[in-house]
């Protein structure tokens, strides 16, 4: 589905991303890890169009989207959540405002700074409300519909994160740190949606620094280090990697 070809990236003299090259299987799951200042995000703001690369192609069902804008990205069906981004969670703006935002591609891609009334018109108001209410309740949001947001734990906030971008209707989700600030338990629901959310046909790619929801949600891995790539496999193939082992020597992430 997607195909990220020998792509590079230089910040002035530091080559962040080097040479890297992976693929993504429609309807699969696939991690992009790796220490601290490894790539991920880098590569991650490649792929939604936030960066242009230095040099190589990206390729979305079969077209070259290298460059393109995060709108048009986002218009093409990859859509992205950010690390640490808040909700709207002022003026008393409910979890459902925040659903009915989400709806609006311009708004996945960082477009959109007005006011929620004004982001979609009143005929597709209606529509916005029906999907609304069919992912908040794939999602277990259904009972925090009408909560302020400012409301909602920790790890109702990353599912209302999730669904706010699947209220865009992707066909590609890209997720920083979706498991960022979760407990074990939240952990564990978010392993479950993510299930769920492949079973809808959706493929993922996440950045994700912990290990144990990385290897129980996987189908495959991809691990950068330095800017490079140095090991891609399933999630065993992974575990026993030397180079990856290696990589992590000195991490405290990786003590699972
Ligand atoms: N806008 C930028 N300007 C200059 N250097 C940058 C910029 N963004 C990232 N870098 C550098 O590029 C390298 C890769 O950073 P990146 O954020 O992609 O790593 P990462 O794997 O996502 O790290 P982390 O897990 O800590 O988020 C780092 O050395 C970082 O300092």
């Amino acid at each position: 589905m997607l195909q990220v070809q020998k792509i590079s990236k230089m910040f002035g003299g530091l080559k962040a991303v080097d040479q890297v090259s992976f693929d993504i299987k429609k309807g699969s799951i696939k991690a992009l890890i790796g220490p601290n200042g490894a790539g991920k995000t880098t590569m991650f703001n490649i792929i939604s169009g936030n960066f242009a690369p230095t040099e190589g192609q990206v390729i979305f069902e079969d077209r070259a989207i290298t460059g393109r804008k995060p709108h048009q990205i986002a218009h093409y069906g990859i859509i992205r959540t950010f690390q640490g981004v808040k909700m709207f969670d002022s003026n008393g703006f409910t979890v459902l405002d925040n659903l009915l935002v989400g709806y609006d591609k311009r708004f996945q891609a960082g477009m959109l700074r007005s006011s929620i009334r004004s982001m979609i018109s009143r005929k597709e108001e209606q529509e916005a409300l029906e999907e609304a209410h069919r992912v908040s309740g794939q999602i277990g949001l259904s009972d925090w519909l009408h909560a302020p947001a400012s409301e909602l734990p920790c790890g109702y906030q990353r599912l209302l994160e999730l669904a706010r971008a699947l209220m865009a209707k992707p066909r590609m989700l890209l997720l920083d740190e979706p498991a960022a600030g979760l407990n074990d338990s939240e952990t564990k629901r978010l392993v479950g949606v993510l299930r769920e959310i492949r079973q809808m046909g959706i493929t993922i790619l996440l950045v994700e620094h912990h290990m144990g929801l990385v290897m129980e949600v996987s189908d495959d891995i991809v691990v950068m280090n330095n800017g490079k790539k140095i090991a891609e496999g399933s999630p065993e193939d992974i575990n026993r990697n030397r180079d990856v082992i290696q990589a992590y020597m000195g991490e405290e992430d990786i003590s699972a």
